[in-house]
């Protein structure tokens, strides 16, 4: 089966808000959230990969920051193998030029989206990482 290498930037504002993206009923996936972001081109480095992506899809850029997570999900008739990272904009703010929407979600509240299969791990290390900080604070 088919492999794309995408990445996928997890960018994060001063309110602890992520940008969540809406695939657009041109893209494949239509109707499911994902982070912005898209193909490795060959020989590109993934830092690269995302702050060109971003440039070209939301027309502003961001700086990369920590590796979140790697991990290759099967869909019906491709594997996407999605490599996230976290983000912040450096210059601009975001615009939805292929998108169907941009929205930023607190986030406690990422979950309830609707999420393209292959983020949900992203989606698990980001929730636990503040119930970590919150357990931390109760114990
Ligand atoms: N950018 C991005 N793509 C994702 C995520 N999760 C996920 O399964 N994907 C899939 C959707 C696409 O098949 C592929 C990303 O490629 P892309 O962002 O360049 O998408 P594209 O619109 O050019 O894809 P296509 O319609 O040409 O297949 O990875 C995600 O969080 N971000």
């Amino acid at each position: 089966m088919k492999q794309v290498d995408v990445v996928g930037a997890v960018i994060i504002n001063d309110r602890d808000e992520i940008l969540c993206a809406l695939r657009s009923m041109k893209m494949s996936l239509p109707g499911y959230w994902e982070f912005p972001g898209g193909k490795i081109e060959p020989g590109e480095d993934h830092q690269a990969a995302l702050v060109r992506e971003i440039k070209e899809e939301l027309l502003c850029e961001i700086e990369v920051g920590e590796f979140i997570t790697d991990i290759v999900h099967e869909y019906p008739t491709i594997k996407v193998r999605l490599i996230t990272y976290e983000a912040k904009i450096i210059s601009g703010s975001p615009v939805a030029t292929e998108h169907e929407k941009l929205e930023w979600t607190a986030r406690k509240d990422i979950r309830n989206l609707h999420w393209a299969p292959a983020d949900i791990p992203t989606i698990d290390i980001l929730c636990c990482e503040s119930n970590g900080w919150e357990r931390s604070i109760l114990l």
